[in-house]
């Protein structure tokens, strides 16, 4: 039976030699209003693979927060559906443009957090948090306030406390949306260098062409609402990557193209 005759729900192991980690299939969205409703998305179909970094780009609106709720669980498609095919499949972590720290918790709190939730006795969550303090270059900070943060620093705490749960799948939408232009491009290199460490799937969603390139195997390109993908590109610049392949051919190429399908 070929793939394209079963139902989704059938596709336990799909025939493609490498196995995805998760497929998004046939994807629409419309939310309910008193005009019909909006249609958000529209048929959106795409794999991820196992410790792929794919960047999400598109026109404002076109719904890419929408397909990352989705993909997280916290909203129902109203037609197709997200296959998981990884056994890590159910630690998913999301981290959103706005840091969303506890107030009256410190740093370090505030990074163990998840783990103390999950009922990992306080002591070891918070051993575990001062390792990822260091990790994210913020040693000395495990006693800081959220409000004694830039805004660079909170977000580097938000990653820190969705790593520290070791997730099997890393969803971020815009998480330097917020930060000035420099800070945001730190940020984009610390995030690679902790992705080339750590390997875990990612999804995220951005507006910067350039972040999206340096940082991901592939760019999908939602059209403008409702969302389908209009281009997979794979990008295959060499890694280990650092800003400097920012200034190459290769990657000015790879801006065009991708500016174009975003225009088109
Ligand atoms: N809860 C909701 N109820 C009704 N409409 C919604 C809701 N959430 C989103 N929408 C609409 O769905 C469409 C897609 O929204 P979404 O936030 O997913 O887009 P986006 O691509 O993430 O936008 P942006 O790039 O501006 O953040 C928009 O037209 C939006 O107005």
């Amino acid at each position: 039976m070929s793939e394209q005759t079963m139902t989704a729900f059938e596709v336990a192991t799909p025939s493609t030699a490498i196995q995805p980690y998760l497929r998004v299939e046939d994807v629409h969205m419309r939310y309910p209003n008193d005009n019909g409703g909006v249609e958000a998305l529209h048929g959106v179909q795409f794999d991820l693979h196992p410790r792929e970094f794919v960047c999400l780009l598109g026109p404002s609106g076109c719904g890419k927060s929408t397909l990352l709720r989705i993909i997280a669980g916290l909203l129902t498609p109203t037609r197709g559906e997200v296959i998981f095919y990884a056994p890590t499949a159910s630690r998913i972590s999301l981290v959103f443009q706005d840091a969303n720290l506890m107030p009256w918790r410190n740093v370090r709190e505030n990074i163990a957090l998840p783990l103390i939730l999950q009922g990992v006795p306080r002591s070891q969550a918070l051993q575990k948090a001062d390792a990822w303090l260091d990790i994210v270059g913020l040693q000395g900070f495990g006693e800081a306030l959220p409000r004694e943060l830039s805004g660079g620093m909170a977000q580097r705490v938000a990653i820190a406390r969705s790593l520290i749960q070791e997730p099997g799948l890393l969803l971020l939408d815009e998480p330097f949306g917020a930060l000035d232009a420099l800070t945001r491009e730190k940020m984009a290199s610390e995030l690679l260098r902790l992705w080339q460490e750590h390997r875990t799937t990612v999804l995220m969603v951005t507006h910067s062409i350039s972040e999206a390139i340096l940082l991901s195997d592939r760019v999908l390109v939602l059209s403008s609402r409702p969302g389908r993908v209009v281009l997979d590109l794979a990008i295959d610049l060499p890694r280990p990557r650092d800003e400097d392949v920012r200034y190459t051919p290769e990657f000015g190429a790879l801006a065009r193209e991708l500016r174009r399908a975003i225009t088109d």
